[in-house]
């Protein structure tokens, strides 16, 4: 990614990172507000239920105590027993005696006006016939509500039914499951109170706030206006907001520095590779049936101009990020030439294996770059291996063109790290390969009972099954070396036998070994075929050994 590329998606992952802490505590604060108001209209609901079925109740224990009483009707003792239930009992306004359907007497005296006993609107359960509204007689007042019980009435007042203290503007209701209204505060809208009485369940639609509780053959609703609840959720947001925004912030902060950081990053290896910090140590590879060293991976570093060095794997991804890898593989190739130049002219079967990234092989332009670098020298070009990764497989026909062509040209071209990323077989066997490195993650499995460690035999199987020649990564200990042996694995590379070094320290490495091994023929170089090369004989005479 390019600076410019990198400010405008860091911009936008900013602008999506601080949004989103707001727009959840937005969420919250209204799923919370609703919540809060909907608990509370829930309780006054509960409550109304209590109130009504404590008024049923007491009703009803007053008809039933009155009536098998058999007291002369309409006589002292019958009015003065109906008055005082009517005073003790809260619930009770009035009681009235009843003979063919005409009332008699009631809790005030007796009567002498015609008054009907009016009809019932519904009967309970327990044989209570209740009607909805009626005129008292005596009394004159508002409309109440009659329960009759065999030849006794009661009058109550429907408030009796909601008999809760809301907040204003709160509508209760309570209904039976038949949608008869038994009483109701702050006069809600009926068709509403129908509506959710057909369908009862907590809601809040355009109008409204709704909460119904539903119990003992009743149903109470709490209602208020949506209005109410923008006050609960300004006090909810008024504490929820200044979190997220605090979250927000700290998100666009961590990504300022992020980018400030990775901008600097950037420009610090832009800088590098201008002023050619990069230099490369060698890694030898050695032939493990005979121990003899055919060869090294070329490893980059980054020599700062204090003298520290900088590992490879902390600035190689920003620089395969951002393209500045294909420089780096520049100086890279020209450091392995101007190093190695005379040793390779004059030690045909060594070769030096070179790290690929991904961009590298889908341009194919760090091929160019090595023919370039080998013009006018004596490094042959099956001495300079590629080694590329599985990601740089990922465009697989563009791997597939670079790779034929590297190796049309005399190159080994090697997979490496292998079974870190995402090949499969059939990729192996589609592309032009020649070896294959088996990643340092499945030696160090080597003599372990680790879950993977049955990868290993499995991937050197496979790379044999396709005529892979076979370099093991990372190989640290003796049991590690004497597995790979057992399995036929050509070559090793690894601390056991040495780290990466300077190239002089190379070529007094090479030296040493070669001296060691005098007489030794190392027999298994992979061979590309377009420019295949013979078994490299190995000999510590003056006059260096030709291949080809
Ligand atoms: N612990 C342990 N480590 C061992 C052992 N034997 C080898 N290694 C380390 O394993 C890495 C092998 O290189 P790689 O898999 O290509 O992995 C390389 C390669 O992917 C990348 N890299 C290095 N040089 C270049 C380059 O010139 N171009 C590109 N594109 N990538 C490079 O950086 C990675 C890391 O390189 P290095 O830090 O040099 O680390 C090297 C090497 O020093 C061992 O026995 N034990």
């Amino acid at each position: 990614m390019n600076r410019s590329r990198l400010i405008f998606v860091t911009i936008l992952l900013a602008l999506v990172g601080a949004a989103l802490p707001l727009v959840i505590m937005l969420y919250f604060s209204w799923s919370r507000a609703v919540t809060d108001e909907q608990s509370r209209l829930t309780l006054y609901a509960q409550q109304a239920i209590l109130r009504a079925n404590i008024s049923f109740n007491e009703i009803r224990s007053a008809l039933h105590a009155i009536e098998p009483l058999n007291l002369k009707p309409c006589s002292d003792t019958h009015i003065a027993r109906m008055r005082q239930l009517t005073v003790n009992t809260r619930s009770i306004e009035e009681i009235g005696y009843f003979r063919d359907g005409k009332l008699q007497c009631t809790s005030w005296g007796r009567n002498d006006k015609y008054v009907e006993q009016t009809p019932a609107d519904f009967v309970t359960a327990d044989g209570l016939e209740v009607t909805l509204r009626v005129s008292p007689v005596v009394t004159q007042g508002n409309p109440m509500m009659a329960i009759q019980y065999r030849s006794h009435n009661v009058l109550t007042v429907p408030s009796r039914f909601v008999d809760v203290i809301v907040d204003s503007g709160v509508q209760l209701a309570t209904v039976t499951e038949q949608g008869f209204v038994l009483g109701e505060q702050n006069s809600p809208d009926a068709m509403l109170v129908r509506d959710i009485v057909a369908a009862p369940a907590n809601r809040v639609d355009d109008d409204y706030l709704i909460a119904s509780v539903r119990a003992s053959g009743l149903i109470a609703i709490a209602i208020e206006p949506r209005s109410y609840l923008f006050k609960r959720l300004r006090q909810e947001q008024l504490i929820l907001l200044p979190i997220g925004a605090a979250i927000a912030a700290l998100i666009v902060a961590a990504m300022v520095w992020g980018l400030r950081r990775r901008l600097s990053s950037l420009g610090e290896l832009n800088v590098a590779i201008k002023r050619r910090e990069f230099i490369v140590h060698y890694q030898p590879i050695v032939e493990l049936r005979t121990g003899l060293c055919v060869g090294a991976e070329a490893l980059v570093r980054w020599q700062r101009p204090d003298g520290s060095m900088v590992r490879p794997d902390l600035f190689i991804p920003l620089a395969e990020e951002s393209g500045l890898i294909l420089p780096i593989t520049d100086q890279v190739i020209a450091h392995v030439v101007a190093d190695l130049r005379a040793t390779l002219a004059a030690e045909r079967h060594l070769h030096i294996a070179i790290n690929l990234s991904a961009d590298d092989i889908k341009t194919g332009r760090a091929l160019a770059s090595v023919q370039a670098a080998l013009k006018n020298t004596d490094i042959e070009a099956q001495q300079i291996w590629l080694e590329a990764t599985e990601r740089g497989f990922m465009d697989v026909n563009s791997a597939r063109v670079t790779l034929t062509n590297a190796r049309a040209a005399g190159h080994a071209v090697a997979i490496d790290d292998f079974g870190t990323g995402y090949s499969s077989l059939s990729y192996l066997q589609s592309l032009p390969l020649d070896s294959l490195k088996i990643d340092k993650s499945f030696i160090d499995t080597i003599g372990t009972d680790s879950a993977t460690s049955s990868v290993t035999p499995h991937i050197i199987g496979m790379a044999k099954t396709l005529k892979l020649k076979i370099v093991a990564e990372g190989v640290e200990t003796q049991e590690q070396a004497d597995y790979l042996r057992k399995h036929e694995v050509e070559f090793v590379q690894g601390w056991l036998y040495a780290k990466a070094m300077p190239a002089t320290e190379f070529i007094a490495y090479y030296q040493h070994n070669l001296a060691q091994h005098q007489g030794i023929v190392a027999t298994t170089l992979p061979v590309p075929p377009a420019a295949p090369m013979q078994q490299a004989t190995v000999s510590i005479d003056d006059d260096p050994p030709t291949s080809g």
